[in-house]
């Protein structure tokens, strides 16, 4: 299986190639030249496997320059009871993701039992993995480069503290975090940790990240890698949970059901779109923003017009305080039937600050054979969810898992059973859950108190030429 670029200008790649570099050279976001499918008799044996047998067997379709008893052996490690429980000690621990029923055809999809309580993890620590694999054959070394608005840096510091060869070095917005989330990251003393905290939003990290990745010599010279889900990795890993899910919900390959998906970066609902087009039978998307509404703007209007840092909120889900979503160039290259000259059109507005509409194209019509739905909520919306969900099922949901589910539940075709996946847990969100329910949430042993650890951190204004600087001095030559 090659890789290509969505805006067709760059050599394609194999699996192990796009690991470790990333963003494709011509500033595209790669894919697999074609989705692989799955048969019905595949599904029927994928139903009855284990987490990591069943991804093993959805990754061995798209990482094919592994070899199978290496791939196995890394997802193995990865897979286990130990790593996703969180401290817990029943049986939903060996199940990985866990599916929590609330009320006939209503279930959560529990992603969030990893080591920094968020869905990032799952595709975290199979990455940290596989780096390791993949950098040891080659001899070579990763300086990784990534953004954060809140977990995803903490998934990849956790993943790749200590790992030898590896140095992380990872941009949040500065202050705009929950205390837990910084606690997380900051208080990591690991010397191939480096968290640096922007002046700005989520957006400019995540643009200061693509213009580094962007300077070829200074990528190649200081091997910068990244962990965000513009690496094709990171997304394949999160299309093994759809499957799971699926099964989970169902009693046949013959069922129907409707995901909702809290969403930002559209990493997530695009590792959604991927299992529906190898074959998955999801006949519902359902993208839930926040205030920060550029996503669902999109599928109700065509429009698609990412705010600038000033118009971007903050929220009380603030992980999904995005406005420029990264993976959306993904699933419009498959809109556009693959065309990466349209891509490419696209995108040069967007930017330079523009927008672009599909609304008077022969694509609004093809929209509709990719299933989204899509709705946005609100702080009000999210505490009223939180509290209701408290109240009758004695279930405590984070921020953004809220944000899911009230769209979900709103935008759900009834015939259809709803999976809406956990995307944290609540103990990353006390302040909000305290205001909801006037009650402190849960947290697993080992964190109590972490907000009162030493914290590192460098602060730093969105200056690509300060950062270059910052990475130069901190990478042995
Ligand atoms: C808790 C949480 N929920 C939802 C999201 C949105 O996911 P995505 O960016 O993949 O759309 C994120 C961040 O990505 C997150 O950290
Ligand atoms: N919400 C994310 C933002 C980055 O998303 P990613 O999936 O592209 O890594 C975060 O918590 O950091």
């Amino acid at each position: 299986m090659k890789y290509i670029s969505t805006r067709g200008n760059a050599p394609a790649k194999t699996f192990t190639e796009i690991l470790l570099g990333g963003l494709a050279p011509d500033g595209g976001l790669y894919l697999p030249e074609q989705y692989p499918q799955v048969t019905r008799a595949e599904l029927d044996a994928w139903r009855k496997l284990s987490y990591a047998d069943l991804a093993f067997a959805v990754l061995s379709k798209f990482a094919t320059d592994i070899p199978a008893t290496d791939l196995k052996a890394i997802v193995g490690k990865t897979y286990t009871a130990q790593v996703y429980s969180n401290g817990r000690a029943d049986s939903d621990a060996a199940q990985i993701t866990p599916l929590r029923t609330l009320s006939e055809g209503v279930h959560i999809l529990e992603l969030s039992n990893g080591p920094t309580l968020a869905f990032k993890d799952m595709a975290m620590q199979l990455l940290g993995n596989l780096f390791e694999y993949a950098l040891a054959k080659k001899n070579e070394e990763l300086n990784i480069l990534g953004a954060t608005s809140g977990d995803t840096g903490s998934a990849a510091e956790y993943a790749m503290r200590g790992k030898k060869g590896i140095r992380v070095f990872m941009l949040s917005p500065n202050g705009k975090m929950s205390a837990f989330q910084r606690a997380q990251m900051y208080s990591l003393q690991d010397p191939n940790i480096h968290n640096i905290a922007i002046n700005g939003m989520f957006d400019d990290a995540q643009d200061m990240v693509k213009a580094v990745s962007n300077d070829h010599a200074f990528k190649a010279r200081y091997k910068i890698g990244t962990v965000n889900s513009i690496n094709w990795a990171r997304v394949s890993a999160q299309v093994v949970y759809y499957f799971k899910g699926y099964f989970a919900a169902t009693k046949s390959n013959d069922e129907q059901v409707a995901f909702s998906v809290p969403s930002g970066n559209f990493g997530n609902i695009c590792a959604g779109h991927i299992a529906r087009m190898m074959g998955l039978p999801i006949g519902q998307l359902i993208l839930a923003t926040n205030e920060n509404d550029v996503l669902d703007e999109f599928f109700r209007t065509g429009v698609y017009r990412p705010r600038g840092t000033d118009h971007t909120y903050e929220t009380s889900s603030p992980s999904m305080d995005i406005s420029k979503a990264s993976n959306f160039e993904r699933f419009v290259f498959d809109l556009v039937g693959r065309d990466g000259a349209k891509v490419r059109e696209f995108w040069s507005a967007v930017d330079k600050g523009g927008a672009f509409d599909i609304k008077g194209s022969s694509y609004w019509n093809d929209l509709s054979r990719f299933n989204f739905a899509s709705g946005k909520s609100s702080h009000q919306d999210r505490l009223k969810t939180i509290r209701e969900v408290w109240q009758e099922y004695g279930v405590m949901i984070d921020p953004h898992t809220a944000d899911g589910l009230k769209v979900g539940l709103e935008q759900r075709r009834p015939s259809l059973p709803l999976i809406c996946l956990e995307t944290a847990l609540p103990a990353k969100f006390a302040a909000t859950i305290q205001e909801a329910l006037s009650r402190q949430p849960e947290r697993p042993a080992a964190m109590e108190g972490i907000e009162d650890l030493p914290q590192r951190c460098e602060v730093m204004d969105a200056d690509v030429g300060k950062l270059k600087s910052f990475i130069a001095a901190n990478v042995p030559q």
